[in-house]
Parts: structure tokens; sequence; C-alpha cells
């Protein structure tokens, strides 16, 4: 609770809404991976935070581990492309990036996956999103975090130093190129006190 209130002081704006996208920067990883950053791209993000926490049917998920199943450490949601957003600012976000990187990314994000980490024991490991294309293919993940601010990490795939960037607030990162083949990212534990975070993350039909 404190973490979070002290978090909200950042961002006390209520009002929904997006900025314009033109002040991404971009940063190239090795082997053709890139990502792009903007700091606060959507203001009233801790609004926004407190009404997908109360109206998305969020998940628990189990996961087989080998010769267990175990509890997935954070809350999911899926929406497909004909599905409706929780929001319409996330339709508004999804068409914006859609419209910002269609001469780079040649197609639409189309999916939204959320995320919802509730502490710091909450976390995702170190992978790729490699389930479709993202195996073989250049492809784009943006990433839309509200709530208080976790470390996304990077590593390149075959050994390396590890890029670390806290998104929250309203943060956008978008991953590309080859990122989802030649570097792998992860949410991890923390075992700071850390307020809880939600992620959208749009992707490209057929990229999990
Ligand atoms: O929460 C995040 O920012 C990352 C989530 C992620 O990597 C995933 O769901 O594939
Ligand atoms: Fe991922």
């Amino acid at each position: 609770m404190g973490a979070y209130l002290q978090g909200s002081l950042f961002d006390q704006a209520d009002t929904i809404g997006l900025g314009p996208l033109h002040g991404v920067r971009r940063t190239e990883l090795r082997d053709g991976a890139w990502i792009d950053v903007l700091s606060g791209w959507l203001s009233g993000a801790d609004t926004l935070f407190a009404r997908l926490a109360t109206e998305v049917p969020w998940k628990a998920e189990r996961r087989r581990m080998y010769d267990r199943t175990v509890q997935v450490p954070r809350l999911l949601a899926f929406y497909g492309a004909d599905d409706a957003l929780p929001h319409p600012v996330l339709a508004e976000a999804r068409d914006a990036l859609s419209a910002h990187y269609a001469a780079e990314l040649g197609e639409p994000f189309a999916t939204a996956g959320l995320c919802y980490y509730r502490d710091g024991h909450d976390s995702v490991a170190w992978h790729g999103d490699r389930t479709g294309r993202g195996r073989r293919e250049d492809t784009m993940v943006a990433i839309l975090s509200v709530g208080a601010p976790r470390d996304l990490l990077l590593r390149p795939r075959g050994g390396g130093a590890t890029v670390r960037r806290p998104l929250g607030h309203g943060d956008l990162l978008v991953m590309g190129g080859s990122c989802q083949r030649t570097w792998e990212h992860a949410i991890p534990k923390t075992s700071r006190t850390t307020g809880p975070r939600i992620s959208v993350q749009f992707r490209p039909a057929g990229v999990r």
C-alpha cells in the first residue's frame, strides 16, 4: 500500500489518456534486436491500474513443469483480435501503436495479453515470446505498464550483459527486430517492498 501510494505521486492525473508517440527512443541491442521506450506515455495510469485490477476477469493458471504442476506466479487475461478490450484506452493504444509502426512492422497489433503482478513474489521467468512466429521471424511486442514500476530485464541468449528497464505508471516499451529470438526477457521477483503492477502486451496475430 505504502509503495503504491508513493508511486501514485508520479502520476496524479485522473484523466486517462495517451500522449504522442514521437518521443519514443530506440536502443539498438546486439544481434538485430532493439527496444523502444517512452516513459509516461499514458496519463492517469494509476486510475487505469485500479480499473483493470477490479474489472478484468483475472485467471490464476497452473502449468506443468516436468513431472509436477506449479502455480503461475502472476494473474493472467488474454484478449484475442476480435475480443473487446477491458478499457477503451487500450484499443486506442493498440491502434496508435499499429499506426506508428505500420511501415516497419507491416501488420497491425492484434491481441492483448495482460499480466497482474500482485507483489514482489509475482514474476515472469526468462523467456522469449516464441510460441508463434516470434520463434522464426522478426516481430514486435509492445508493453504498456500501469501501477508500480517493476524491472524488465533483457539479456542476449548467447550470454552477455543484462539490460534493466523499470516499467510502470504508463510507460511504454516495445521489443523489436530479432528480440524474441536472440534475446530473453524477465520480470524477476523482488524482496523490496513494491506495489502491484499490470502490464498489457500487444502482439501481431500469430505471435505469443
Ligand atoms: O510484464 C511484462 O512487462 C512482461 C510480460 C511478458 O514478458 C509476457 O507476458 O510474455
Ligand atoms: Fe514475454
